[in-house]
């Protein structure tokens, strides 16, 4: 099976003159990429191919021999209200139009209107349909738990219902020709989300990547549209951009939050159009790669600043996932020091260290602002570091003492922990306050409390009889 047909369901052609399916459908194909057609001249063949084909789109001639246009646009919104369709007669009269819109039409074009508005018209049908499909392939999923290709997300471990949902949400986007919006902070593993995208959508063409971020304005065009020799000094040759070489795969634009505005408007003209020019040319070229974007930043922020284009948002926020920081996803934070150190382990040729059982409570109170890629990194050196059979801890005391000094979500000087407070506790007080709160956040574990306070074991355990012992008097 191809993926490579645009779009993923079929548009059917019904008309008994052969050369206007003929003019349509080239261009359909050239200004709009459109090559999943089928062709109808025969009026009665038309529910048929319906019933056989995945078609999800219908261009609808009116005035046929055999069954008229209106009875078969009828048979289809009665049998087939999942399928939209457009009439393109030759009848230009406004009480017609009206009649097949009532009769539930998505739209009507009179042959003789301007091409490009017609085929505006069904680039739009198009759009629509896919989020309409889309939307009901994400209701179909939203009652199973299961995915469809778990493989594609082998390689990004995790038991976080979160990532799992990003991972169905993806799963049913997977053949949309939007684009898709990966946001989420630096670390989190926007990358190779990208690359699930790219395997989900089984499209032929390979992934081509570039981060954006510092790229001038003509750097970026060169680079994504490529130049005609003689383009510029020094374009000796000519040279395909990295369109181009996506062909029908996918263009992942790392970074995107710090594109020029300049090159903010190339980009949405080749999302908006389909079509980019090379330097140096006179004529567009079309695009058929699927687009998906990723930045660590707050691009609606960013609009709101005049920094990123509000039509482009729009446009790309289509589709959009947002990957939870690793302080989030705590439960996850086991499984991947047992991946990484796996990893670092056979990257470095030497056995797998075992580590502290209470290493992975302890990392639960570090708020790991580098994320998925900071925790790979302390594996590594870890490992690296490592002699005897029980991993060093060394690597991570710097993690535990600013644990320690930074819980989660703070980042506040001390003294706005007091602001809050009219009169201040006593010592004992904010002694069984912190003692309470580093059980709660060991999960009752005395020695990994301890750890998280900087005391000893033995020492946290007095300290918890002497203020139960206060408490009971
Ligand atoms: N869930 C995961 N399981 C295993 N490895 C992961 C996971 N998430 C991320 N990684 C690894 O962490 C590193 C960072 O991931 P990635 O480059 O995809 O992050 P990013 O969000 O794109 O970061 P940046 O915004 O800095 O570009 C990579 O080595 C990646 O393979």
């Amino acid at each position: 099976m191809t993926y490579d047909r645009f779009p993923h369901f079929g548009v059917l052609l019904v008309d008994d003159e052969p050369a206007f399916i003929r003019s349509l459908s080239l261009a359909l194909e050239r200004h709009l990429g459109v090559n999943h057609l089928y062709r109808c001249t025969d009026s009665r063949e038309a529910m048929a191919m319906i019933s056989k084909e995945p078609i999800g789109l219908v261009l609808l001639d009116l005035t046929m021999p055999h069954v008229s246009g209106k009875s078969l646009l009828e048979s289809i919104v009665e049998e087939y209200p999942a399928i939209k369709v457009i009439v393109i007669s030759g009848m230009n009269q406004l009480e017609t139009a009206m009649d097949c819109v009532r009769k539930g039409a998505y739209d009507y074009f009179v042959k003789t209107t301007e091409q490009s508005r017609m085929l505006d018209g069904i680039r739009r049908a198009i759009r629509m349909q896919e989020v309409n499909l889309e939307n009901q392939e994400m209701r179909r999923r939203f009652f199973s738990d299961q995915l469809d290709r778990p493989e594609v997300f082998a390689e990004i471990i995790t038991q976080d219902k979160g990532m799992h949902a990003v991972f169905q949400y993806l799963e049913s986007i997977s053949k949309s020709s939007q684009p898709v919006l990966i946001g989420g902070e630096s670390g989190t593993g926007k990358e190779a989300i990208a690359k699930a995208i790219h395997e989900l959508s089984e499209r032929s063409g390979p992934l081509v990547s570039i981060n954006v971020a510092g790229l001038d304005d003509n750097v970026f065009a060169d680079s994504l549209f490529g130049h005609h020799r003689g383009a510029f000094t020094g374009a000796e040759k000519s040279r395909a951009g990295m369109v181009e070489q996506a062909g029908s795969g996918t263009l992942f634009l790392d970074e995107i939050g710090d594109l020029s505005l300049a090159s903010q408007v190339k980009l949405l003209r080749l999302i908006q159009e389909g079509e980019y020019f090379p330097l140096g040319a006179d004529r567009p070229k079309l695009s058929r790669a699927r687009i998906v974007v990723a930045t660590h930043q707050n691009l609606e922020q960013l609009q709101y600043e005049g920094r990123f284009r509000k039509d482009l948002y729009y446009r790309l926020k289509t589709h959009q996932v947002e990957l939870p920081p690793l302080r989030n996803r705590k439960g996850d934070i086991e499984l991947l020091l047992h991946h990484f150190l796996n990893e670092a382990a056979e990257d470095l040729g030497k056995a797998k260290p075992t580590f502290p059982k209470e290493l992975p409570a302890l990392l639960a109170n570090y708020g790991f602002p580098g994320n998925i890629r900071e925790l790979r990194a302390l594996c590594f050196e870890a490992v690296s570091r490592h002699q005897s059979k029980v991993l060093s801890m060394e690597v991570f005391r710097s993690v535990f003492t600013q644990a320690g000094e930074l819980p989660e979500e703070a980042g506040t000087e001390s003294p706005a922990l007091f602001e809050q407070l009219a009169t201040l506790p006593t010592i004992q007080e904010a002694s069984d306050l912190l003692v309470n709160e580093a059980m709660r956040r060991a999960g009752g574990n005395q020695s990994i409390a301890s750890r998280l306070l900087g005391i000893s074991q033995p020492a946290l355990s007095k300290r918890i009889r002497k203020s139960n012992a206060s408490a009971d008097d």
